[in-house]
């Protein structure tokens, strides 16, 4: 085996193709060349495509547990019994490493991943891999091995398999021995992972368009000279910025109107069934940017007590009664540790919201606090303003902006 999971995964891999991010082990769920031998009748290529020894269902459903932080037993496939026996425990992780045979065929599998790669391998090492593989790991006889080959595997490749390719966004000639491929992919990977791109990593995180207006505004609200005034100023003209880029993100439908030129302008209608929830007490600085751009929105209140880097309570909660059928725009200026979020999402989806239906604003975002909250909530939007390079030891922002709070409120004593 190699030294990091792609290469492990490649060197692995029976030679026809690999997709990632991916799960080591994985591949039970989604079937081997054997699987889809069996799978498939003699008059395949007359009959349209359906596969049936594939659970796609439990591979998504797993997928996304897994991208929600927990741990998953994925079933081993039998090759001797043909059957689902044993399951073995799968741990989440910030790499996810999807392999199998098909696995671009569906489009909803191909929608999760972030890097689809197909490994070229030439036909007769294929070949040589799976007489070794299935007459020593499977016990076949080398006959019914050749006689499979040509009848089935063969043709299903070609037909199956090979059209696939178009959807990878790389192609690595040569298989698992091209190591200046893997090494580039290897560095692709951690380059994802690394702080600087959060937006790469996590889809669902949108950082609002950097101007030097906005620059500025941010120097002011930081500086710990600044008035409570401009302070509140900035930050003001910031939050609208920030609503309006969330509100981006709600779903509209088209709309046709008539303009005074006799002309029709073909447009959008806004989504209805909105409401804000602010954390108290900071975020109630959002609410008044949210109301000047949503007329008589309602808007909920959670209040949480925040100790340290956790101990965070829920005390107050007021919520209107029909959440669950609305876009929730979550209002938090701060986002540090992630745990207060944690708190009001987990809250909001007790409620009955759907995961979906939330995005967070907020004016600054430590990258701890966005990896604890993508993680555990991957379908919720997050806009903010700017990503902070990180937290101190007593969990404040850096550089942030001291006790936002304080600031706005003016309940700092200086
Ligand atoms: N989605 C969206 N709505 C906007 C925007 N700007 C203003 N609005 C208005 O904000 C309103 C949404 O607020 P809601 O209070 O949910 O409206 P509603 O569903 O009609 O009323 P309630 O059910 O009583 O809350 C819509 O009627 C829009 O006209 C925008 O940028 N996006
Ligand atoms: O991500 P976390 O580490 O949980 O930190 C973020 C929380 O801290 C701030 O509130 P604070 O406790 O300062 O209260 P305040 O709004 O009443 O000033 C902020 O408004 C968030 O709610
Ligand atoms: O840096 C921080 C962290 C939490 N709350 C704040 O107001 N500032």
């Amino acid at each position: 085996m190699g030294s990091t999971p792609v290469e492990d995964m490649i060197e692995a891999s029976s030679g026809a193709h690999f997709s990632g991010f991916h799960i080591d082990g994985m591949q039970p769920l989604n079937s081997l060349a054997g699987q889809l031998a069996t799978s498939l009748s003699e008059n395949v290529h007359k009959q349209p495509f359906i596969i049936d020894a594939f659970d796609n269902e439990k591979l998504l459903s797993t997928v996304e547990m897994l991208r929600h932080g927990k741990t998953v037993d994925i079933p081993k496939y039998d090759f001797r019994s043909y059957k689902n026996s044993i399951s073995r425990r799968v741990n989440p992780s910030d790499v996810i490493i999807l392999e199998g045979i098909l696995i671009f065929h569906d489009p909803r599998i191909r929608e999760i991943m972030n890097m689809k790669i197909f490994v070229d391998t030439d036909a007769d090492v294929r070949l040589a891999r799976r007489i070794r593989r299935d007459t020593g790991e499977k016990g076949r006889d080398i006959g019914m091995v050749l006689d499979q080959y040509s009848k089935f595997v063969k043709p299903a490749f070609d037909d199956f398999i090979l059209p696939t390719k178009k959807y990878a966004d790389i192609i690595i000639p040569r298989g698992g021995d091209n190591h200046v491929a893997i090494d580039l992919i290897v560095q692709h990977i951690r380059t994802k992972l690394g702080q600087h791109d959060l937006c790469k990593i996590y889809p669902n995180l949108y950082v609002i368009h950097s101007t030097f207006q906005i620059r500025g505004m941010h120097t002011l609200i930081r500086d710990a000279q600044t008035t409570k005034h401009d302070f509140v100023f900035y930050a003001d003209r910031l939050i609208r910025l920030v609503v309006e880029h969330g509100l981006g993100h709600l779903p509209f439908t088209e709309k046709q109107v008539v303009t005074p030129t006799g002309s029709v302008y073909t447009g959008v209608d806004f989504c209805k069934r909105l409401c804000g929830v602010s954390v108290i007490r900071s975020g109630e600085s959002m609410e008044n940017a949210l109301r000047a751009c949503c007329k008589g929105i309602k808007i909920g209140k959670i209040l949480i007590h925040r100790e340290g880097d956790n101990g965070q309570q829920l005390i107050y909660e007021k919520l209107p009664q029909d959440i669950s059928d609305r876009h929730v725009l979550l209002l938090d200026p701060i986002l540090g540790t992630g745990n207060s979020a944690v708190q009001a999402i987990s809250l909001l989806l007790k409620k009955g919201v759907p995961e979906a239906n939330i995005i967070f604003l907020n004016l600054i975002s430590a990258p701890q606090g966005v990896h604890v909250v993508c993680k555990r909530f991957p379908r919720i939007k997050i806009v903010t303003s700017e990503i902070e390079t990180g937290l101190n030891q007593e969990f404040r922002v850096l550089p942030g902006m001291g006790e936002f709070g304080d600031r706005y409120f003016g309940t700092d004593d200086e």
